[in-house]
């Protein structure tokens, strides 16, 4: 069987260093290139953490992908660099698996357009962990039967996006099923601005940013006397591993934008 060749966008990162790990310690996946914006004309090996990884760094996507011909690109970046990537990687007919969050709507839209005119797959996934693509799951059948929830997100303090893709992705799927309603006081007030979260859809989105954190979430579904508190927590990055590879391995599969790991999951 064929490996799946792959080109990895951000290999130096907190995400991109362990993507890197899972190419090096499954069978069917060959690392072919990085994309760095760094680096330019080094090997990967030559990076600290990356002794036996011997592929070359290309700072300009077009020449990477007209050289090595990967089947997919892994991006994990910012949402900037992750849609022209995912742009320039289907219009070369490169499949891209995309785990960097702060994408807008338009964004997705576009995608789901180049997805169709070129006839490739693309997997946009806010969050890998299995655990946490159940929580989102379990918060949107809890939704049809408590309306007032609030998302709590609570991340490391590097992190560049608030609320994360996660919450949103959350907040998506909670409000396809949820009657849109403005919850709390229908007079509250802020005293001190922010103090209710983010608004979506009448349900409020809290994001906390700590040094210690690495990837957690609690949605919350109160109801007269009683609440139900559903919650995930990353302790580690490996946890985001077992996703990426469903989603490699997905990818050539499909023809068509798939915005989040539940529509994929069985
Ligand atoms: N879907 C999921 O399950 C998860 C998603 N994420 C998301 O993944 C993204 C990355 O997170 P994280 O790894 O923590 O972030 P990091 O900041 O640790 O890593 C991002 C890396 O991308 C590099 N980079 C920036 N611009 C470019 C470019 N043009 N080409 C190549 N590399 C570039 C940065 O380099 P430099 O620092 O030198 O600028 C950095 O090394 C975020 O959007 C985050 O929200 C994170 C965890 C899980
Ligand atoms: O930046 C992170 O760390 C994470 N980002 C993703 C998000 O924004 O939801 C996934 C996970 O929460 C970790």
């Amino acid at each position: 069987m064929n490996k799946v060749k792959i080109v990895i966008a951000g290999p130096r990162g907190r995400m991109g260093k362990e993507a890197v790990y899972l190419t090096g310690r499954t069978e069917q996946f060959e690392l072919v290139a990085v994309l760095d914006h760094k680096n330019e004309g080094k090997s990967l090996n030559e990076l600290e953490g990356f002794s036996t990884y011997d592929v070359p760094i290309y700072t300009d996507i077009e020449a990477c992908l007209k050289t090595e011909k990967p089947d997919v690109l892994i991006d994990l970046t910012t949402p900037e660099f992750g849609m022209h990537h995912a742009k320039t990687a289907l219009s070369y007919g490169v499949r891209p698996v995309v785990g960097t969050t702060g994408f807008t709507k338009e964004n997705l839209e576009e995608l789901e357009e180049l997805c169709e005119e070129m006839n490739r797959g693309c997997i946009i996934a806010p969050n890998f962990a299995l655990g946490a693509v159940l929580m989102m799951k379990f918060s949107k059948m809890a939704a049809r039967y408590f309306t007032d929830v609030e998302i709590m997100e609570m991340h490391h303090d590097q992190k560049l996006d608030a609320p994360s893709g996660t919450a949103v992705k959350t907040a998506e799927l909670i409000a396809e099923v949820r009657e849109s309603k403005k919850q709390g006081h229908p007079e509250e007030k802020e005293t001190i601005q922010g103090a209710r979260g983010a608004d979506f859809d009448g349900m409020r989105i809290h994001s906390t940013r700590l040094p210690g954190l690495i990837a957690h979430q609690q949605v919350m579904f109160g109801a007269d006397g009683e609440s139900l508190t559903i919650r995930h927590d990353s302790y580690n990055r490996t946890s985001f591993m077992s996703g990426v590879k469903f989603a490699v391995e997905e990818v050539l599969k499909v023809n068509v934008l798939i915005y989040g790991l539940e529509n994929i999951m069985e």
